[in-house]
């Protein structure tokens, strides 16, 4: 999606959440810092033409219903899906599901979509200097500058799929999404993961499943 189609959707969300566009600047601009530009012809060659599948992190997620595709792990469904023996081939993740895999992987050549956001700036700092750099890509919500990028999406679970489609996935399924599965403000932000799964299910004639 660019960044002229999300922007109501982010303007949407910051009034929602009471975040701030300077916080979220502000966190860009610390992970902007950190990393080096990502080569994103990796990106294309995983993702252009291919079935991808998109695993969220809800209680219901069966790892070893995961047996076909490229895998995009929704942060913590990636250490769930490690643990139970299938391959992971991009985790996207805003460093509070399971960081510390997350920087583990990137040294065995996983490719990692770190997203900044105004309320991860501590883990920004802490956790991207120990990532192998050549294997992650910065991700922002506001407009992307510097090597940043803003392909769509709020949550780590939404942000895979926004992130497949950019670049040129055929097919996206979904699984371990499970969006009443949750209390509080987790709820409130899978409501904004479903909406936006829905927007972009339209965009692209496709049931997202
Ligand atoms: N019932 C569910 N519970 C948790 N996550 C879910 C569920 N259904 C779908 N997901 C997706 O799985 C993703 C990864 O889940 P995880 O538990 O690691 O949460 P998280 O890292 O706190 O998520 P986020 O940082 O995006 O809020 C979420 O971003 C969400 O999109
Ligand atoms: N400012 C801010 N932005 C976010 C946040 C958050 O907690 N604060 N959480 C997200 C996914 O959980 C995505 N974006
Ligand atoms: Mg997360």
């Amino acid at each position: 999606m660019r960044y002229g189609d999300w922007e109501p959707f982010y303007e949407a969300i910051l009034e929602g959440f009471g975040y701030t566009r300077e916080d979220d600047r502000r966190a860009a601009r610390v992970l902007n810092s950190r990393l080096d530009a990502f080569d994103d012809h990796r990106l294309d060659a995983l993702l252009d033409g291919e079935t991808v599948v998109v695993v969220g992190n809800a209680p219901s997620l069966e790892p070893r219903h995961v047996t076909e595709g490229v895998v995009v792990a929704a942060d913590a469904a990636a250490l769930r899906l490690y643990e139970a023996g299938v391959d992971v081939d991009i985790i996207v993740t805003d460093l509070d599901g399971a960081p510390r895999h997350a920087v583990e992987r990137s040294h065995d050549g996983t490719v990692v979509a770190v997203h900044a956001h105004g309320d991860n700036v501590d883990a920004l700092r802490r956790y991207v200097p120990r990532f192998e750099s050549r294997n992650v890509v910065g991700t922002t919500q506001t407009r992307p500058f510097g090597v940043l990028h803003n392909f769509g999406g709020f949550t780590d679970g939404d942000r895979s799929a926004f992130l497949a489609d950019g670049f040129g996935a055929s097919r996206i399924e979904l699984h371990g999404f499970d969006f009443g599965d949750a209390t509080g403000e987790k709820r409130k932000k899978l409501r904004w993961a479903w909406r936006l799964l829905r927007v972009l299910a339209y965009q692209r004639h496709e049931w997202l499943v």
